[in-house]
């Protein structure tokens, strides 16, 4: 069944049409990428999404969520988390202090009440233990007590993704998370989210250059050209679609 669902989606910055009625779906659990020349729209799109654009036209729903209904700020309760290209993280804070800070806002309305029936210290400690087992999952444990400041950028994207989860999310946006990364660390990390999915319950929408990592972890894929959608379909069948080909993968296909 269709998680997310984008209907006839569109924005307009001034003159220039960013998303052109564009229309797609992941289902649950899927790993979608997007793919697409520079402007094709597709930061346009997981901005939308994400609610930091209010598009023009069109509608967003996950699950039976209107999710352009909601105020921007409420789209984590919503189940909607994302991880940015140059990384959302607090840099003097430890690695177990970002992870909580990102399940702070899954808390949200119902923190006021647990913390009246339970107290703030067994919620926090509730929260730590959380973080402290989030870390654990994603081997990121023996930096608990790190400032992330002091860490290399490879090691910062997984604590990216662990704040990210953090929150519980349904939906996982994932913007560019193989940018400045080796190709040993791009495998590292590829793993890494191909298993998100099964072990998490999330569904993904990702962002990504490295056209070999999208091709090998995406269920799905939409390739988009001046804000509409060229293709949508396996790697496979993307690889073989002859507009994608002439438009975009060229010799990457
Ligand atoms: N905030 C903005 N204001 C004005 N125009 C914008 C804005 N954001 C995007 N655009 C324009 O919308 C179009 C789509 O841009 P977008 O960044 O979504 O493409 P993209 O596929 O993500 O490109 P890239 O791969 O370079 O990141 C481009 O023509 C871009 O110049």
């Amino acid at each position: 069944m269709a998680d997310l669902v984008v209907e006839e989606l569109s924005m307009r910055f001034g003159g220039i049409t960013a998303l052109d009625s564009l229309s797609m779906t992941v289902e649950a659990g899927q790993i979608c990428g997007l793919i697409g020349p520079n402007g094709a729209g597709k930061t346009t799109l997981f901005n939308c999404v994400g609610r930091v654009y209010q598009p023009s036209a069109g509608s967003v729903r996950l699950g039976d969520v209107d999710l352009l209904a909601l105020p921007a700020h409420r789209i984590a309760y919503a189940g909607v988390a994302r991880t940015f290209q140059n990384l959302g993280l607090f840099p003097s804070l430890t690695f177990l202090e970002n992870v909580m800070a990102g399940a702070y806002s899954s808390v949200g309305g119902g923190f006021l009440k647990s913390i009246l029936r339970i107290g703030i210290a067994a919620q926090e400690r509730e929260l730590e233990a959380r973080a402290h087992r989030l870390l654990e999952m994603l081997e990121l444990d023996r930096h608990a007590f790190s400032l992330a400041k002091d860490q290399p950028f490879g090691t910062l994207k997984r604590l990216e993704i662990a704040r990210a989860l953090a929150s519980g999310p349904r939906l996982l946006l994932l913007d560019e998370p193989a940018g400045g990364l080796t190709d040993s660390e791009v495998g590292e990390l590829s793993e890494l989210i191909d298993s998100l999915p099964e072990r998490f319950g999330v569904t993904v929408l990702l962002v990504e250059h490295r056209m070999a990592m999208v091709m090998g972890i995406s269920d799905k894929i939409v390739a988009m050209s001046y804000g509409r959608k060229l293709a949508e379909g396996s790697p496979e069948e993307i690889r073989q679609h002859p507009e994608v080909i002439a438009s975009y993968l060229g010799g990457a296909a």
